[in-house]
């Protein structure tokens, strides 16, 4: 059976998950913390409290509670991550428990490939704590005679020199650590796997260079502060191979507003691979 576009509207049954402080840590080294950012990759650093990426989210009960089951069936190898966001409602406790509840809001027919969007919903102690949308760009899986959805430009910086810029190196092992925190899927990983999905060599986890992003973006916006990471949002505009240099450019939009992008390679090989790219702060 192929997608079933009319499982926009379908929901997963609410499922609890937990981590612990330890997941929390994991993550970040997955996202390429170390030394410099203590508080993020150490629970017992001499007067620093542990803290909590605000990208975290991503990864907690990875996968679980998610609507995207209902979606039908597809090559998983021709599945790409398209857009993630994530709204906080507070920052994320170094270890928790929240219910999440997940929903596919939109199914679209870009002719060669379709798009489906889910949002998770994640409540602790009665109270929201985030909120995750991503869309799945499934290639080959479109021409259903369905709605196109959402196209055209957005979060477009402008074209003058971006007031910060910020550098990190991924390691050509990336993400050997990064799926640690829960997404397993071998087309980051195993070379077969990804010459079936059409890669000349595994590809980088989309929410991991995402994570990479989030880190120059609270630590350049937002003071270093969880608190004041509020949303988040972007588009994989490229795949990022393990082991090349990323770049992010951030652009101020007034207050409370930062538009970024994030490259990927040097020289001729440079390219945007995160664009739409807009974080929401105090
Ligand atoms: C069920 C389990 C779920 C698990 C989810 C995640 C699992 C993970 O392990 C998977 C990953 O991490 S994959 C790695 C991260 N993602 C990537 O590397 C993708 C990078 N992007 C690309 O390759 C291309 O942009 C590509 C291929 C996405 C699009 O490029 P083109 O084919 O050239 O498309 P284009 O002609 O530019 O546009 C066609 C229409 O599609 C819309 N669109 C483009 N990029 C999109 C994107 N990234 N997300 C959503 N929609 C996108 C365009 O707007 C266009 O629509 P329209 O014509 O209506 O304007």
């Amino acid at each position: 059976m192929p997608l079933n576009p009319d499982a926009v509207g379908a929901t997963s049954d609410p499922i609890e998950v937990s981590w612990t402080s330890k997941d929390a840590l994991l993550y970040a080294v997955g996202i390429g913390a170390g030394h410099e950012e203590l508080p993020f990759t150490t629970e017992n650093s001499a007067d620093i409290e542990q803290a909590v990426f605000p990208t975290f989210p991503v990864v907690i009960g990875y996968g679980r509670g998610s609507a995207m089951g209902k979606i039908g069936t597809f090559n998983p190898a021709m599945l790409v991550h398209g857009q993630q966001a994530i709204t906080l409602h507070r920052p994320i406790p170094v270890e928790g428990t929240v219910t999440i509840s997940g929903e596919i809001i939109g199914m679209y027919d870009k002719g060669k490939a379709a798009v489906v969007e889910s949002r998770n919903t994640a409540v602790m102690d009665g109270e929201p704590l985030y909120t995750t949308t991503m869309s799945a760009f499934i290639r080959g899986e479109g021409g259903w005679g369905g709605e196109r959805g959402p196209s055209g430009p957005k979060n477009v910086p402008p074209e003058s020199a971006p007031d910060h810029t910020v550098g990190y190196q991924t390691s050509r092992d990336q993400a050997f650590v990064y799926r640690l925190s829960g997404d397993r899927n071998p087309l980051h990983t195993d070379p077969k796997f990804a010459a079936m999905g059409g890669f000349d060599t595994p590809i980088l986890h989309g929410l991991c260079t995402y994570g990479f992003t989030g880190r120059a973006l609270l630590h350049t916006v937002c003071d270093s502060d969880p608190s004041k990471f509020r949303h988040i949002e972007g588009r994989f505009a490229s795949p990022v191979f393990p082991g090349e240099a990323l770049t992010i450019r951030m652009w101020s939009d007034g207050p409370g507003k930062t538009l970024f992008t994030t490259s990927a390679g040097e020289g001729d090989t440079e390219r945007i691979v995160i664009d739409q790219g807009l974080l929401e702060h105090s």
